[in-house]
C-alpha cells in the first residue's frame, strides 16, 4: 500500500512567531482530529526547521525542507545540504518545485544530483514536475512531464525509486485559483504511473506515492483525493491557514 501524504509548502511566508503559531495549531488539530492513516509533512522556510522540530509531536507529523543543494558540503555560500537537513531531524525535502526551476534555473540533470544527495542522506525527496499553461494548450505536455521524471529519476534503482514521492503540479494551477479538475489530475497521475511502470514494472510503480499540487484547498481536496492515482497533495496557499490545511489533511485521511 502506498503512503498517503499531505505536505504543506509554506514557500517564503511567515515570520518566526507567525510560523510557530501555525505549527502549534496544526499539530494540535492533527493530533485531536485526524484518525486515518496519513502522513502530514510541514515544510516551513529552512530557517525555522530546527525551532519547529520539537513541536511536531504524534506519529503523523513530519518535517520537510523546501530545497537542498546537490553537494554534501563546500564553498556554496547561502546553500544548505542534505546531510545538514538530516542532522537536524528533517525527513523530507521538496526538490524541483517549478518556482525553483523558473527563478533559480534548476535543471533536470541538477535535480537528478539533488535527488541522489537526498536519498544518500536518508531524506525522502518530494520530486516536483509539471507543465506550463502554454505547454498544456499547445505542446506535448505529457511528454514534457514524463521527460522531467525520466531525466531526474530513471537512473535510480527499484529500491531507490520507491523512496521517492512525486508531486505533479501543473504550473498553470499554482497559486492561480485554477485547479486541475479531478479528471485532469487523475489522467496525469495515471499516465505518470504508467511511465514509471514502463521503467520499473507495475509492482514498483504501484508503490510510488504521487501527490497533486496546484490550488488544492479545503473545498476541492476531497474530490481530488477520491481519484485512484492521487495519493495526496502538496499544498501551498491553503497550508498557511491551520483550519484550511487540516481540512485538506482530513480529506486524505
Ligand atoms: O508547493 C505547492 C504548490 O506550488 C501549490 O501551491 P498553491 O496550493 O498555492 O497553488
Amino acid at each position: 500500500m502506498r503512503k498517503k501524504i499531505v505536505a504543506g509548502n509554506w514557500k517564503m511566508n511567515k515570520t518566526a512567531d507567525e510560523g510557530l503559531a501555525l505549527v502549534s495549531e496544526v499539530v494540535n488539530m492533527v493530533n485531536a482530529e485526524v484518525t486515518g492513516d496519513v502522513t502530514v509533512v510541514l515544510c516551513p522556510p529552512a530557517l525555522y526547521l530546527t525551532t519547529y522540530k520539537p513541536y511536531l509531536t504524534g506519529n503523523k507529523l513530519a518535517l520537510g525542507a523546501q530545497n537542498c543543494h546537490e553537494k554534501a558540503s563546500g564553498a556554496y555560500t547561502g546553500e544548505i545540504s542534505a546531510p545538514m537537513l538530516k542532522s537536524i531531524g528533517v525527513d523530507y525535502v521538496i526538490l524541483g518545485h517549478s518556482e525553483r526551476r523558473q527563478y533559480f534555473g534548476e535543471t533536470n540533470a541538477q535535480l537528478a544530483e539533488k535527488v541522489n544527495s537526498a536519498l544518500e542522506n536518508g531524506l525522502t525527496p518530494i520530486f516536483c514536475c509539471g507543465e506550463s499553461l502554454e505547454m498544456r494548450e499547445n505542446g506535448d505536455y505529457l511528454g514534457f512531464v514524463k521527460a522531467q521524471i525520466t531525466e531526474s529519476l530513471f537512473h535510480l534503482t527499484d529500491e531507490q525509486i520507491t523512496k521517492v514521492v512525486i508531486a505533479y503540479e501543473p504550473i498553470w494551477a499554482i497559486g492561480t485559483g485554477l485547479t486541475a479538475t479531478s479528471a485532469q489530475a487523475q489522467d496525469m497521475h495515471f499516465e505518470l504511473r504508467q511511465h514509471l511502470a514502463g521503467q520499473y514494472g507495475d509492482a514498483v510503480a504501484q508503490e510510488i506515492s504521487i501527490l497533486y499540487g496546484g490550488s488544492a484547498n479545503a473545498q476541492n481536496a476531497a474530490e481530488l483525493f477520491a481519484q485512484p492515482d492521487v495519493d495526496g497533495g502538496l499544498i501551498g496557499g491553503a497550508s498557511l491557514k491551520s483550519r484550511d490545511f487540516v481540512t485538506v489533511v482530513k480529506a486524505r485521511a
